[in-house]
Parts: structure tokens; C-alpha cells; sequence
């Protein structure tokens, strides 16, 4: 009498799963016009389970029929997200270091590898002084392989001389995005995929759209100094982080790479 209470380690293997899926939808949608394409869908399919449980028969026949349907079309509507989460999925390092069994910390062996924020962050500073114009990717999870290719690839330890002379604004490597993974600047002059929200307000240009698209669509996060204003921002999962000392940007830096 009590068997659809059961509950197996496999059903729960499954709310889990589904959770991970959703969760990578709605990062993926977030900030686009698809999400009210989604809601949409949500709503009709909700209407449809009503109209199945009143035994409405014509009515959940139709909606049946046009959500039952509709995945070829939905593959259209949906094409570049599909494309996205393919690739974010395609792209995740589970060998970084802070994947789930490289969290055990007395296992690292790499010298180095830490991500040294303090580093960074001044030399974001710096750069503000100076009103030089920086995008620093750093690299989380997902493997930014696929876009160190648009640039040139690097292995130089970071400091903070290495970081200015890159983004100095005579610096032929100037252009573009830097990338970090681990302690390393791993690429110079990459080109990052520009985001379409439109939610981002029309006074930032190409270098903000370029930190929000890369961490909409991968763990990056982005560091990144306005040459118009000297104002540095710190970009996470498609938005702005706010901070409001240099110590407290570093702290959250570090946090998130941790
Ligand atoms: N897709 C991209 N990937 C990487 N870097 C980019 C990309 N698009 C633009 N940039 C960088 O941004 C610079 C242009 O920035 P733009 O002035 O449009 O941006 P902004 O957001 O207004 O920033 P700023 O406040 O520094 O002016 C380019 O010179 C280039 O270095």
C-alpha cells in the first residue's frame, strides 16, 4: 500500500541530476529572451497537466498534441543555447584542481598552482591609476581551451609587471582578453563571446559584453578595468559583483577560486 513512497538511492541519483540540469538551463537563459520562452512553455505545460487531471479532454488533447510536437521546434527556437550547454558540458576540466576529489587539499602537488588574487587585484589597481584598459579571464571549472585559440598561447607565472605590460596600451598583446589558469597567464589577445542580454546598460561597451558573455556562458570569472573610467569590476555567472574595498574584492576573488 505504501509503495509509492519508496525511495531509492537512484531516485534521489535522479532529483539530483535533474536539479544539475535545470540549474545549467537557467544559467544558460539567464539574462536572454529565451527564459520567456521557457516560462511560456512552463505555463502551457502546467495548463495542460490541469486540464489532464479535470479530464478535459479536448483541450489536453490540443496542448498534448503541441507540446508533444513542438521538439523539433524547440530545437530551432533553441539552437544557440543548445549549442552552449553542449559546449559547457563538453568543456568541463574535471582534472582542475578544484574539482571535487582535488578539494582534498593535502593531495596538491602542484607548486604554484593557487591563484595568487592578491597579485591580480593590485595590478587591476594599478591599472586603474593609470586608466589602462584590462580583461583578465580566470579559469574555474570548465576548460577554456576552446578560446585560448582565438589568442596566443602563453606560460609566464603571474606578477604584477607581467599583468600591466600586457594590457599597456602600446603592448602589441594589449588587445583582447588574458587568460589565467592556476597561477599561469595561459593566453593573450582572445577573443571572448560578446553577450546579447539585454539587460546590460548601453554606457558599457564590447569589454563589458565580453566579461558578462564569457562567464554567462562558462564558470570563468573576469576581472576587468575600464579604460574610460578606471573603474574595476569584478564579473560572475553574467553579473556584477559588488565590493566595495580593494581587501574585499580579494577576499571574494579568492573565495570564488577556492
Ligand atoms: N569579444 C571580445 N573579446 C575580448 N576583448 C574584447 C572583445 N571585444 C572588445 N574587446 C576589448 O575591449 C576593447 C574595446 O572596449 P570598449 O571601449 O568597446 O569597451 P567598454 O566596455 O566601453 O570598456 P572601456 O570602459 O574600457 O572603454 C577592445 O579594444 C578590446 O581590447
Amino acid at each position: 500500500m505504501l509503495d509509492f513512497i519508496e525511495f531509492s538511492f537512484l531516485d534521489a541519483l535522479d532529483i539530483l541530476l535533474v536539479a544539475i540540469l535545470l540549474y545549467y538551463i537557467y544559467k544558460l537563459l539567464k539574462g536572454t529572451v529565451a527564459i520567456n520562452i521557457v516560462i511560456g512553455i512552463a505555463i502551457i505545460f502546467a495548463i495542460w497537466k490541469i486540464t489532464e487531471a479535470l479530464k478535459m479532454q479536448m483541450l489536453s488533447n490540443i496542448l498534448g498534441t503541441l507540446l508533444g510536437g513542438g521538439v523539433i521546434a524547440l530545437i530551432i527556437v533553441f539552437q544557440q543555447e543548445i549549442r552552449k550547454f553542449l559546449l559547457m558540458v563538453g568543456t568541463t576540466n574535471f582534472s582542475n584542481k578544484r574539482s571535487f576529489f582535488n578539494q582534498l587539499k593535502f593531495l596538491k602537488s602542484e607548486i604554484g598552482s593557487e591563484i595568487n588574487t592578491e597579485v591580480l587585484v593590485k595590478a587591476c589597481n594599478n591599472m586603474s591609476k593609470t586608466k589602462t584598459g584590462a580583461l583578465i579571464v580566470i579559469e574555474r571549472t570548465n576548460n577554456l581551451d576552446f578560446l585560448i585559440s582565438t589568442g596566443d598561447a602563453m606560460n609566464a607565472l603571474i606578477n604584477e609587471v607581467i599583468l600591466e605590460s600586457i594590457f599597456f596600451k602600446n603592448s602589441p598583446l594589449h588587445d583582447g582578453a588574458t587568460i589565467i589558469r592556476d597561477n599561469f597567464v595561459v593566453a593573450t589577445r582572445v577573443v571572448l563571446p560578446i553577450s546579447d542580454s539585454s539587460k546590460i546598460p548601453s554606457r558599457f561597451g564590447l569589454r563589458h559584453r565580453a566579461a558578462i558573455g564569457v562567464t554567462e556562458k562558462t564558470d570563468a570569472v573576469c576581472l576587468l578595468v575600464s579604460e574610460e573610467t578606471g573603474e574595476i569590476s569584478y564579473i560572475k555567472d553574467g553579473e556584477f559583483v559588488l565590493y566595495t574595498t580593494q581587501d574585499e574584492l580579494n577576499e571574494k576573488l579568492k573565495k570564488d577560486l577556492m
